[in-house]
């Protein structure tokens, strides 16, 4: 009997079930999307800085007694330095459809603006689209794509708003007219208020329910200033008075165990705004819980 390696200073982490697997079921693809972006910052840097934090978790979940062994894809990074939103949509939206055969592919931004070729690469026609998101992102494009308009684009593009939920709305982040739209479009709101109130996961639960009964398929854009600015200030348009790193973490279980959801995005994640290494352990940790939901599929 072979004895297992000490862990005396390493352990299995995250990182070693992530390289060039070309069978794995999930796959990872870098999108540094950052031009455009309403407040300037450092996007880009969120997929270099999101691999690097990987071995700092181990694969053990203390709280439920598993140990992950999902293996992951890194795909690498799609080449969007200096892209507009718009040069970036058809390399990013490629680069997403090439990894159709996997149970889960998970974009790694990147601002906000990745969202829309995302969902394009799995059918505008049979696709369903939760957002965790203090924002509607439904701002007008008459001014061109930017990380505020993924939303406005996709409907813009002819989405059915009704395929359409937004968890997480912030107050006074937001405009009537934006909300205005989106009860026009059909989609579903729901505001932070609510997902502090009722549970962030329970909320997502029933968007997914909803969702899955009119599409084929889901995708997830977790935008990540939906959580609260003292728990993550990476994200420009982060708020105090958002949800709780805590409940961000078990919603995202929630979503990485449905069946339909078939791609996910991290948006809005500048390391440049870090403290403490709190952005990428919280990002870290939500791609733990990702895997940690794909598992009990
Ligand atoms: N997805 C983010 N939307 C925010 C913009 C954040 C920023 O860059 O300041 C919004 O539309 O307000």
């Amino acid at each position: 009997m072979s004895t297992p390696p000490s862990e005396a200073l390493s352990w299995r982490s995250i990182a070693d079930l992530v390289g060039n697997r070309p069978d794995a079921p999930v796959a990872i693809v870098g999108a540094g999307v950052n031009e455009r972006s309403l407040t300037p910052g450092r996007c880009d840097l969120g997929p270099k800085a999101f691999r690097a934090v990987l071995p700092r978790f181990s694969t053990y979940d203390v709280e439920t007694g598993s140990e992950l062994s999902t293996l992951v894809h890194d795909a690498g990074d799609v080449a969007v330095k200096a892209l507009s939103p718009a040069a970036a949509f058809q390399p990013i939206r490629d680069a997403v459809a090439a990894q159709a055969k996997r149970g889960l592919t998970v974009l790694i931004g990147g601002s906000n603006a990745i969202t829309r070729p995302g969902v394009h690469a799995l059918g505008l026609e049979r696709v369903g689209v939760l957002t965790l998101d203090a924002h509607f992102d439904l701002r007008d494009t008459d001014q061109g794509l930017t990380n505020g308009n993924p939303i406005q684009a996709l409907l813009d593009d002819g989405m059915d708003g009704k395929r359409i939920s937004q968890v997480g709305l912030a107050p006074f982040a937001n405009t009537k007219r934006a909300h205005d739209k989106a009860k026009a479009a059909g989609i579903s709101v729901r505001t932070a208020r609510e997902c502090r109130q009722q549970g962030l996961a329970a909320v997502v639960a029933e968007e997914l329910a909803r969702l899955s009964a009119l599409a084929d398929v889901i995708y997830v854009d977790f935008d990540i200033d939906v959580i609260d600015r003292s728990q993550w200030p990476a994200s420009p348009g982060a708020r105090p008075g958002g949800v709780s790193a805590e409940a961000f973490f078990d919603a995202t279980r929630v979503i990485g165990a449905h069946p339909k959801v078939k791609a996910v995005d991290l948006t809005e994640y500048d390391p440049s705004l870090e403290i403490g290494d709190l952005g990428s352990l919280t990002a870290g940790r939500w791609f733990c819980e990702l895997l940690a939901g794909f598992e009990s599929r």
